[in-house]
């Protein structure tokens, strides 16, 4: 069911009640919902550099893009509900706690029903994963793999799923040079996949719109993939000098089916020429588990996983070992194989061309 309008005005009242201050990041992201369920995606002009809060505001606002008044409307009342229920049920697990140190700069993880939910939650880059973001990620995931939660869920904040590498992480240069942030990046990459095909809970992906490259081929090792119609999935390796990595090279044509050939002409379609795939075509190839339509994703995707959390747990974990453990080492070779290529690639005239063009805003995908 969607929100009311009377929903969303009871809502407007609830944050004015609210007991804590939510955060400047929450604050932000109600004051663009807010803005795009009254008055439709953003039209004022961007504010100057130097005006640090209007700049904020209109960067929250025009992050959600042309998400509908309908959604936006329904996402401030979920988003208002989780802060009210927050405050009474669920914890905001603050990471910071297990490493003793600060909270996630780059997600907001949270855990309530048996669910740990970890969100991209960078909205004005479209969720680009950051050096720091691919270490929050990490670190959230071994947390989750421990906690009391029986289901892990991946999922982004804004307009966008995820829009992958942050094509500024190369910019970062070390004192070794070029070479040697390649490898540094090299070994990064191999932990950050592996992480995901070592995880020992059901992880599923709520991919709640476009999602870019390694976003996309991580998807092969979630164990499930609910996307809304508003989704795509885009892995532009060739256009960006760059070659396969999240294991995609192995589970893709797996996934997409040898149709054709034992490569799978689908899969290399997607890893070779980049083609865009809507939602619906996602999940004809199998990358996708459903599709729901945007207006009644987060309502329909949430009560199906508060229903699967309440499974007894160590039954979902086991099955997904038994399901999983006999293409772990296989996984790993592959992961390895793929950092080692992309070590190689990175350092190529292709790639440093590519990103140039995007980071001098000369090009866009
Ligand atoms: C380091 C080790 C691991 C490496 C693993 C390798 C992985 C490979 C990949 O992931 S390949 C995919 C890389 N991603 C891209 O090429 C996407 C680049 N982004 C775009 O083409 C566009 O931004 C878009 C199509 C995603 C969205 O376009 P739109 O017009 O809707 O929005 P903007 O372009 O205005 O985006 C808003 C601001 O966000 C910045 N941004 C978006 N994506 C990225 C990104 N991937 N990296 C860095 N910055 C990104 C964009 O530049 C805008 O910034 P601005 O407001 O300052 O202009």
């Amino acid at each position: 069911m969607r929100a009311s309008q009377e929903d969303f005005e009871s809502a407007m009242n609830q944050v004015k009640l609210l007991k804590k201050d939510p955060g400047n990041e929450v604050k932000l992201r109600l004051y663009a919902l807010y803005k795009q369920a009254t008055e439709g995606p953003c039209n004022m002009p961007k504010p100057g550099v130097f005006d640090f809060i209007n700049k904020a505001k209109w960067d929250a606002w025009n992050a959600l893009g042309s998400l509908p008044k309908e959604t936006a409307r329904q996402n401030y009342v979920d988003l208002v509900s989780s802060l009210t229920s927050s405050s009474e049920s669920s914890t905001q697990v603050k990471p910071g706690a297990d490493r003793g140190q600060q909270e996630y700069e780059n997600l907001v993880v949270t855990s309530e029903d048996g669910i740990t939910k970890i969100m991209f939650n960078r909205p004005t880059r479209k969720n680009a994963i950051s050096t720091q973001m691919y270490q929050e990620i990490m670190l959230a995931l071994k947390a989750a793999s421990k906690d009391d939660s029986t289901i892990t869920v991946v999922t982004g904040n804004g307009d966008y799923y995820c829009s992958g590498n942050d094509l500024a992480n190369f910019t970062d240069i070390p004192p070794g040079g070029v070479e040697e942030k390649a490898k540094q990046s090299a070994i990064m990459l191999r932990d950050f996949v592996g992480t995901f095909i070592d995880f020992p809970k059901p992880l599923v992906a709520v991919v709640n719109g476009p999602a870019v490259g390694i976003s996309v081929t991580i998807l092969g090792l979630f164990d499930a993939v609910y996307a809304s119609d508003r989704a795509t999935f885009h892995t532009p390796f060739s256009h960006l000098g760059l070659s396969p990595e999240g294991c995609a090279s192995y589970t893709f044509p797996k996934i997409m089916g040898p149709a054709k050939s034992c490569f799978s002409f689908q899969a290399t379609e997607m890893l070779i020429f980049g083609k865009k795939l809507t939602a619906g075509e996602a999940c004809a190839q199998g990358l996708v588990t459903e599709v729901f339509p945007d207006s009644t994703f987060q309502k329909e995707v949430w009560t199906r996983l508060k229903a699967y959390s309440k499974l007894p747990p160590n039954s979902m974990r086991i099955s997904k070992q038994v399901i999983r453990n006999m293409e772990k080492e296989k996984l790993h070779a592959v992961n390895a194989e793929e950092s080692s290529v992309l070590q190689e690639r990175w350092l190529s005239d292709e790639c440093i061309n590519a990103t140039m063009n995007f980071l001098s805003k000369k090009a866009k995908l």
